[in-house]
This record gives structure tokens, sequence and C-alpha cells, in this order.
């Protein structure tokens, strides 16, 4: 008998999930690479342009070594089309029961976004607890997490949405935070020049920024 096995939790891969956006479908599997070898072994794949099923798809059967997941995932029509192209976490920036009970019906590992303690509540009552906090800085940044430690210990956050590698430690440092999200590691022109390299180091360097927690 054969068995799929466990996926791990997005949060528990390292100290940040690279969140991107792929423009031209043959960037995604040279920057995965990149991303993986410099120590960051997972990637969001935003579903904001046309080649973005594509690139899950791609990155899913070339590049075993990294953990892909499919961003903005907005309507449950996307799950399936998602889970279709072998995506293997799903990442809302904001939850619906509708969108909710797809991503939790999908059987993957998901990330939720919520703003506000209702969402969260509202997560966690689906059994879902670990979530995403978009968009972090306009949102409350990393004293709004800090309150929520109190009322809602089980919930484990990526605060997403305005951090870069300077505001990242703040948010790591807490103890409801276990990695955070962010394209700082993937910017449009160095993808663009297809600078491999360069993403490589952005990687090295957000790797280094904490080690990955526990479940
Ligand atoms: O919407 C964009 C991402 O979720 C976060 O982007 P950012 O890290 O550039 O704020
Ligand atoms: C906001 C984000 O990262 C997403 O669109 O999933």
């Amino acid at each position: 008998m054969s068995r799929t096995p466990a996926r791990p939790d997005p949060l528990d891969v390292a100290p940040v999930i690279p969140v991107v956006e792929i423009r031209e479908r043959a960037h995604a599997v040279p920057l995965a690479r990149a991303l993986a070898s410099g120590g960051v072994p997972i990637v969001e794949i935003t579903l904001r342009t046309p080649d973005a099923l594509e690139a899950v798809a791609a990155v899913a059967e070339e590049v075993p070594e990294i953990l892909v997941g499919a961003g903005t995932v907005t309507a449950p029509d996307q799950v399936r089309r998602a889970c279709d192209a072998g995506a293997q976490f799903l990442v809302s920036p904001g939850t619906t029961p509708a969108l909710l009970a797809a991503m939790v019906d999908s059987g993957l590992p998901v990330l939720p976004g919520t703003a506000s303690v209702s969402e969260v509540l509202t997560v966690l009552e689906a059994g879902v607890t670990s979530v995403k906090f978009f968009p972090a800085e306009a949102a409350g940044g990393a004293e709004h997490l800090r309150a929520l430690a109190g009322p809602v210990p089980e919930a484990r956050f990526c605060p997403t949405g305005g951090i870069t590698a300077a505001s990242a430690p703040q948010y790591l440092a807490l103890p409801n935070v276990a990695c955070v999200g962010g394209t700082w590691l993937t910017p449009r022109q160095v993808v663009e020049a297809e600078d491999w390299d360069r993403i490589e180091s952005l990687a090295r360097e957000a790797a280094a920024l904490a080690p990955p927690q526990d479940g």
C-alpha cells in the first residue's frame, strides 16, 4: 500500500518564507534552486501572474530539494488548481469561511491570512494553528503579535507584508512567531537580470537570521 509522505509545516522549514511573483516561467526553477542552495528550502509562488501555476508545477517537478507552495490563494476554486499543479502548501492573504474550508479540505498544510483576533479565532476553530499575519507592518507589526501571545497562545504566526532583513529579527524574537514572509530575497530587478548568485546570497543571509524552530 502506498502512503503519501507527511508534508512539513511551512512554518518549520526556514526563518523566512520567500514570497515570489514569477513573471517569466523560465525563472522559476533557477530561482528555486538558488534559494535552496542558499539554505532557504521553501518558496511561496503567488498566484498573481499568468504563469504562476506552471511555475509551481515546474518547481515541484524539477527542484525536489525545495518545498513549493501556492500563495495569494483568494478563492476556493484556486485550491484545486494549486493542488493539481503540485503545490505542497497553500497560503492566503485573508480568510473567508468558504476559502478556509477549501484550504483545510485540500489536506495540504495551510497558512491562512489573518489581520485580526477574530480571524485568528476563526482559523483556530478550523483546527489550523499555523497562521499568516498580513499585512504585518500595516496591521500593527510586532506589537500586534506580542499582544496576541497572551489570549491566543496556540496560534503560530508567519507575519508577512513590509518586512525586511532589518526588521525580521524583531518578529523572529517573539514566542508566537515561527518565521516571517517577504519578497526581499527576490528583488524584481535581480530576478530579471537572472542573477541567481545574488539570490543565493540573499537566501544565505536570510537563513542565518534564526534557526528554524521545532514544531
Ligand atoms: O504582497 C506581497 C507579499 O505578501 C509581501 O510583500 P513584501 O514583503 O514586499 O511586503
Ligand atoms: C500576501 C501574500 O503573501 C499572499 O498573497 O499570499
